[in-house]
């Protein structure tokens, strides 16, 4: 079967129960540029929404793909089953590459890496990063993460120094938390600590230049996606391009910096960094770019996916009682408040097993994925699931549609219930009660998934334990839900605003 080109087909592959079909076809039976409106779906907040519920309109009926044409009336399918995921993701990833404007868009941004490599070079490069990233490594990186937690709490206790009361008081913690991830991936991958939580750093300056929710930088993505021409963007009002490329040399003339740091120096650190320069495998620009990936890649999602467990255990106090009755009955006090001790918290052992934290973080995950939608392209004529999928089609990936499907999680998909983690007899389980692993594919699946998924897991549980055990909180403005929001990760667009109260005992 070829893929239907026409609005006649298309009403068969995309069912008219589907309120943005309606409003799609209005605007396209009869002009086909306006399929323009299409192209802006994968844009839209909150981002996999629409194709969620395309998804769920076609149901009984489904294949796993569901047509509708994008930008330039370009051919698009949007993957809607596990079957179609394990097709494009595991079975045949090297058929499908990233998109060439967005590639050259995270060129741009944060270096020639792994993140947009292909082919051949993609297995070089994953080859080479793969076993820095491995279970046990990460492990070992949990007294960072513990310690790195504890500055967490204490600086946000700190905030406002200005503020009437030291027990009870309003913190924006979304900074702080962009701050702390920024300075963990600095220890763990450089062995050097940047104290942007304390100190202004250039780093953090380059990443708040191309600050990700800006409405700018949305721009910056659509027209990439119209396959505008990168000088075109200067018409963009707002300097966001000439920002983005100051961010970017700011951050290739810090990396180069470091480079040559550690190559002058054989002694310092034991970190990532030290030992793929003791490696010998990459050359100098391939270090400071794939040094400049892992920084971006490393903090950034990490730091937005714990500000939304936050927000969900602020909406859900019964969980984050929970939550801290269990931290506090594991957790000897002296680890988070004695300078000597909170270095020697075996946190690794005791904060995998905890099945509430557990629970909040995978319920986080599945719920919010911070990569809701990405894409891939067909670089030859192909197949998914029998269809014939010409060359160039544009192939939709949404984890938040796979992660939210009743079919996966039963009538409760579409609510936050970290209960669903935990088995009747209190034990974690690791599925959701979901019968397939791709039912949770926030860090995607095959030769592609995220490198950093186990060192994001163990940071997030870090910071988790350290400040749910230390603050009692709530929204600082009840009425108020977070505006999604951001193009790299999806993040609350005006930060988090929480009222927090210093639990008694554990300061
Ligand atoms: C909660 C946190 C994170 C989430 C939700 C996440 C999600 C993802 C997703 C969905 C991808 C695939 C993107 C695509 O191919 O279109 C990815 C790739 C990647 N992630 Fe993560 N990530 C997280 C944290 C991290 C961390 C902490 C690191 C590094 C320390 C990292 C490093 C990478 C790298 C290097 C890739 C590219 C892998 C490849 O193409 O072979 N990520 N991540």
């Amino acid at each position: 079967m070829r893929i239907p080109n026409t609005a006649a087909q298309l009403k068969d592959l995309i069912d008219p129960q589907c309120p943005d079909y309606r409003l799609g076809i209005i605007l396209t039976s009869e002009a086909r540029l306006w399929h323009v409106c299409y192209g802006l779906t994968q844009f839209l907040h909150p981002r996999g929404e629409i194709f969620l519920q395309w998804t769920k309109a076609k149901d009984e009926k489904t294949t796993g793909l569901i047509y509708f044409p994008g930008f330039w009336n370009a051919d698009q399918l949007l993957l809607t089953n596990s079957q179609a995921f394990s097709e494009v993701l595991v079975r045949r990833p090297y058929a499908f590459t990233k998109p060439p404007a967005g590639a050259s868009l995270i060129r741009r941004g944060i270096g020639d890496s792994l993140f947009i490599a292909e082919g051949d070079e993609h297995r070089r490069l994953r080859r080479i990063l793969q076993p820095f990233f491995n279970f046990r490594k990460m492990h070992n990186l949990y007294p960072i993460f513990w310690m790195k937690a504890i500055d967490l709490a204490n600086a946000t206790a700190r905030s406002d120094p200005g503020k009437s009361s030291e027990e009870e008081f309003v913190a924006e913690v979304l900074w702080y938390a962009d701050k702390v991830t920024l300075d963990t991936i600095g220890l763990a991958a450089l062995g050097k600590d940047f104290k942007s939580l304390t100190e202004p750093h250039e780093l953090a300056k380059a990443a708040e230049t191309a600050a990700p929710t800006k409405l700018g930088m949305q721009v910056i993505f659509i027209a990439t996606a119209l396959l505008l021409p990168w000088w075109a963007l200067k018409l963009i009002p707002g300097g966001m391009q000439k920002r983005l490329n100051e961010a970017s040399e700011q951050g290739i003339r810090v990396c180069e910096r470091f480079v040559e740091e550690r190559k002058s120096d054989e002694k310092i650190g034991g970190d990532v960094f030290r030992q793929l320069i003791d490696a010998q495998v990459f050359t100098d620009t391939e270090l400071v770019d794939n040094l400049r990936m892992i920084i971006a890649t490393g903090h950034d999602p990490t730091a937005a996916t714990f500000i939304w467990v936050l927000y969900y255990l602020s909406i859900h106090p019964e969980w984050q009682k929970r939550l801290r009755e269990e931290l506090h009955a594991n957790i000897p006090n002296h680890f988070f408040t004695s300078d000597d001790d909170k270095n020697h918290f075996t946190a690794g052992a005791t904060l995998d097993t905890l099945p509430v934290l557990n629970a909040c973080i995978n319920e986080t995950l599945r719920y919010m994925p911070t990569t809701p939608v990405t894409s891939r392209v067909a670089d030859r004529e192909t197949t998914i699931l029998s269809t014939i999928v010409p060359k160039g089609t544009k192939i939709l990936i949404a984890p938040y549609v796979l992660n939210r499907l009743v079919e996966h999680y039963g009538p409760t998909a579409e609510d936050f219930d970290p209960g669903r983690w935990i088995e009747n007899n209190g034990k974690a389980n690791n599925h959701g009660g979901a019968s397939t692993n791709y039912a949770f594919s926030t860090f995607l699946h095959g030769p592609r998934k995220c490198l950093g998924m186990a060192y994001a897991k163990a940071e997030i549980r870090s910071f988790t334990a350290a400040f749910v055990a230390r603050f009692d909180f709530e929204m600082a403005d009840k009425k108020e839900v977070p505006v999604e929001s951001g193009m790299f990760s999806t993040r609350p667009r005006d930060g988090l605003s929480l009222r927090l109260r210093k639990v008694g005992g554990w300061w």
